[in-house]
Order: C-alpha cells, then sequence, then structure tokens
C-alpha cells in the first residue's frame, strides 16, 4: 500500500513550468537584516555621480534615464549599492504609498516588445519566456540596442541554485530543492536544445551571433529574479529601473506595481508601469517591496538566489497520487477531479501551520478500500467528498497515519546531516553565501517533515477517540445518541 503515497523529493509542477504566472502581481522576496546597513547607503546615494561606489554603468544608466525623461529632479528615489547589490535608495523622505517611479511602456521587456522587435516573426510561436529570452540575448548583442545602458547594469549571474556548481549542489543533497534544480536546469537545456534547431540556427539573419546555452540560462536567470509578473495585463514583463528594487520580510504586502495611463514624454501618453513604496522612509534608506509571500525558501533560492532566515517559508511539497493499479482507481480519480484534484497531488506543507485543507479527504481517498470501498459507489458520488472530510474508519485513518509517517522517516533518512548539525553549521556564522542558503534549505525541509510526522503520530494516537463514518451515520439516523449509546425502540 505504501506505493500509493509519495514524499517524492522531485517535487511539483509549478516548478517544471518555470515561467507560467503566479496568482496575483509579484516580484520576489526576502528578509529583514539589511536595515541594520542602512546608513551606509545615504552617501552614495544622495550624490550617484561623484561617489566612486556607483560603478560608472549605473551613472551612465541613470544619465539615460535622466536623458529619456523617464526620471527626473522629482523622481524620489536613486540607485546605490546595497547589500543586495544594487538597490534604489530614496533621495528625500518619501510617504508610505507614494509613487516612486513611473516606467512609459515604451522601456518594458515583455512578449509584445519581443513581436515588435526584429525578431518577433519567430517569436510569434514560442512560449512567451523563450521569446523574451531570444529578445533580450539578441538586444544584447546589439550595439544600437535602445535597452544598451540597462543591460550594463545586469548581473553576470545570481546566487540561484540554478547556478550553482556541483560541488555546491552537493550541499543540498536529499533536498526537493536539488531534484528541483536540476529537473529545471534539464527543461532549460532542453528548450535551448529545440529553440536552437528550430529558431536560432535557421535564421542566422535574425541571429547573427550564436547564442550558446550559458547564454540562454542567463537570460532565463534574469527572467526568473527579475520580471514582474501578475500586472493587470502583464504576465512577464521586465522593467528597466523597476527592478533594481529588492525584497525584504519587513514588507507585508504585495500591491505595490500598478499599470497606469499618464504622461510619458512632453506630448505623449502611455501605459506606465508604476510602483509605490510600501513604507514611509527617510531619505537615505533603501526602498523595499515584498516579491512574494507565497513563495517558500525553496522557491527563493531558485528564483532570486537568496532565503529568509526565519521559519515561516520553510516547507515541504507532498506527492500523493492515486496509483493506476488500485482497483478503484477509476472512480477515485473521478471523485478527484471532480473536487479539482488529479492523479496525482501536490500539497505544500508549511512549518507550525495546518495542513492544507484537501490533504486529509485526498490522503483518505488514495487509502480507501476494503469495507470501506463502498463509499466509492456512484450513488455517493456527490457527498463523498464531505465524508472524506472526515475520518472514514479506524482502518482508513490508521492507514495513512502509520502510510505518512513512514513516508517522513524514509524522506529523512535521505538528508546526510541533521538538523543539530545544520543549526551548529549556521550559528558559527562563516559559511559562504550559497553554503548557507543550502543549510538553510535543508535544516527547514528536515523540519516540515519532522512537523508532519508529528501531526500524525498525534493523530495515530487519538484513533480510538475519533468519529467514524458509521457512527456519523448511525448519528444522522437517529440510532447512537451524542454519547455514543444505541437506541432501542421502544
Ligand atoms: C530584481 S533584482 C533587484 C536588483 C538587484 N539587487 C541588482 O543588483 O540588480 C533581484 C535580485 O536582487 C537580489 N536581492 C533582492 N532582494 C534581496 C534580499 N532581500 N536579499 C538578498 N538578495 C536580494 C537577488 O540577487 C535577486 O535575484
Amino acid at each position: 500500500m505504501s506505493n500509493l503515497f509519495s514524499l517524492n523529493p522531485s517535487s511539483s509542477f509549478p516548478y517544471l513550468s518555470p515561467l507560467t504566472p503566479p496568482k496575483k502581481f509579484s516580484f520576489w522576496k526576502a528578509k529583514p537584516t539589511f536595515q541594520l546597513k542602512k546608513p551606509a547607503l545615504v552617501t552614495s546615494v544622495l550624490s550617484t555621480k561623484t561617489d566612486p561606489q556607483i560603478p560608472q554603468s549605473v551613472q551612465t544608466f541613470w544619465q539615460w534615464l535622466c536623458d529619456e525623461g523617464v526620471v527626473s529632479s522629482k523622481t524620489p528615489v536613486k540607485p546605490g549599492v546595497v547589500p543586495e547589490g544594487l538597490g534604489l535608495v530614496a533621495t528625500r523622505d518619501i510617504a508610505k504609498n507614494e509613487v516612486v517611479l513611473e516606467v512609459p511602456k515604451r522601456f518594458w521587456i515583455n512578449p509584445d516588445a519581443a513581436a515588435a522587435s526584429e525578431i518577433g516573426s519567430v517569436c510569434s510561436g514560442l512560449k512567451p519566456w523563450i521569446a523574451v529570452a531570444l529578445f533580450l540575448l539578441a538586444e544584447k548583442s546589439r550595439e544600437d540596442s535602445k535597452w544598451k545602458f540597462y543591460f550594463e547594469i545586469l548581473p553576470q549571474s545570481t546566487d540561484s541554485t540554478i547556478f550553482w556548481s556541483d560541488e555546491e549542489l552537493a550541499e543540498l543533497q536529499g533536498t526537493q530543492l536539488l531534484s528541483t534544480t536540476l529537473g529545471v536546469k534539464e527543461y532549460v537545456q532542453n528548450e535551448f536544445l529545440k529553440v536552437e534547431a528550430e529558431v536560432i540556427l535557421p535564421n542566422q539573419k535574425l541571429f547573427p551571433s550564436p547564442i550558446t546555452l550559458d547564454e540562454f540560462f542567463w537570460a532565463f536567470g534574469i527572467l526568473r529574479s527579475r520580471a514582474f509578473s501578475r500586472l493587470r495585463n502583464q504576465n512577464l514583463v521586465v522593467i528597466p529601473f523597476a527592478d533594481l528594487i529588492n525584497h525584504s520580510d519587513i514588507v507585508t504586502t504585495e500591491d505595490h506595481a500598478h499599470e497606469v495611463r499618464g504622461p510619458a514624454g512632453l506630448f505623449s501618453w502611455d501605459y506606465l508601469f508604476s510602483l509605490r513604496s510600501p513604507l514611509h522612509l527617510k531619505a537615505g534608506e533603501q526602498v523595499f517591496i515584498q516579491y512574494d509571500l507565497n513563495k517558500s525558501n525553496a522557491d527563493m533560492a531558485l528564483d532570486y538566489g537568496f532565503v529568509e532566515s526565519g521559519s515561516n517559508r520553510d516547507a515541504f511539497t507532498l506527492t500523493l497520487e492515486i496509483s493506476e493499479s488500485d482497483q478503484f482507481f477509476g472512480d477515485k480519480l473521478d471523485i478527484a477531479e471532480t473536487n479539482g484534484l488529479g492523479e496525482t497531488a501536490y500539497f505544500d506543507v508549511k512549518l507550525d501551520r495546518p495542513l492544507p485543507p484537501a490533504m486529509l479527504p485526498y490522503l483518505r481517498l488514495v487509502a480507501l478500500g476494503g469495507t470501506d470501498a463502498f463509499l466509492l459507489e456512484s450513488i455517493f458520488r456527490n457527498a463523498v467528498w464531505g465524508h472524506l472530510e472526515l475520518p472514514v474508519s479506524h482502518a482508513n485513518e490508521e492507514l495513512i497515519c502509520q502510510v505518512v509517517q513512514k513516508a517522513c522517516k524514509s524522506a529523512l533518512s535521505g538528508y546526510p546531516t541533521t538538523i543539530e548539525q545544520d543549526e551548529k553549521l549556521i550559528e558559527r556564522g562563516n559559511l559562504c553565501t550559497r553554503h548557507e542558503m543550502a543549510v538553510k534549505i535543508r535544516a527547514g525541509e528536515k523540519k516540515v517533515l519532522q512537523h508532519i510526522d508529528k501531526i500524525f503520530a498525534e493523530r495515530e494516537s487519538e484513533l480510538d477517540g475519533l468519529e467514524y463514518y458509521q457512527e456519523r451515520r448511525l448519528k444522522d439516523l437517529g440510532l447512537v445518541g451524542e454519547q455514543g449509546e444505541i437506541i432501542f425502540w421502544e
């Protein structure tokens, strides 16, 4: 039976279709420690032109934004060198919700820009992210690109796990993040080989200098870490200048970016990308946003190349499935699909949070058999999910408890270090960025597995006190009293 459940580290689809837009608008995310370093920013920011800390490329980029009318003396932020790399820093006090920058549509890098470009003719059948990746690379290689100065300030790579060496990845042994990373790398490589054969090589006029796999990965990394999604009409858009903004978990709302209509030059109106500061800031402080409240630390590591230290982003994705060899496979699948799930279901479990609501019903469904199998009959089809939301039978509940605990223990045995060993390493404090990320990720996953294991161990110890389907049914029929006593006809 245990093969009906898997705690498969090669986790879920969201990762394997990397640039599908998430729920709302978002960007990226992180942690609070950076505030401490604010005072160091003041001089670097308030005197961009002369401060040697500001690279020449950033000064040139800033001048370009001034020349294009994107920024003016009224713009309350400037680029600065901050602990997170480059960032945006207030040049005067900024009120909460005040607009800090606006970028006209003509500077946005998105599928529309790709379609309107020289390579547009070959972009139409491509996945949006691939079209934008090719567009980025094609523009980057052009001397006369409109975005020339923007490309100069983009990083060569990030600390995303897709850029880690084998040695660095070895620190992630046993983790879901490792298999997700390898899955994403394979996915990107396959997409590259396909687009290379079908688009790049047959169109040498459009792509005079060959695009390498490394360059394609660079573009992918740029999109993962810098593209905004979930704007009103934009699921994937890179906004030069706005993408200098860093993440902080001090910010607990996500609604900072908007698409508005407004003046985009002396005499023209256009769509503008408008970014508001979620916090009140003093001059010299860095502007932060919240990239995405829902991402786990593994998502953060993969997308942005950093993780948060607190435990609220620790997560583990449980992969559950209805086995094709299950004699009730068809009925179970039908019930799962009627309730928005499928043959395989993914449940993101977070530390110290309740289990996802559909997880227990799905587990009970997967485990349903023996004398409980009557619930799978078609006359129960409309009501069965409701029954599965509560314990079905002692045997069914016991089975799910045992299988989940066994799976947690098996997953835990796949990590070479213990949580205590990981915590000691972090306490020592001399780890390099990637090593520290790896240790935090693997400790976090193990904590969540222990959390799940504990939930099901406790549940197993309470099995005798639970109320099951048959008792509920007898109660509904008035045959059992509230205390469980049998009511006889008089
Ligand atoms: C949208 S870019 C922000 C600008 C970026 N700092 C730069 O230098 O170009 C996102 C990247 O900034 C960095 N970043 C943003 N917020 C961070 C944070 N809280 N901690 C560490 N790095 C952060 C990460 O490298 C991330 O991939």
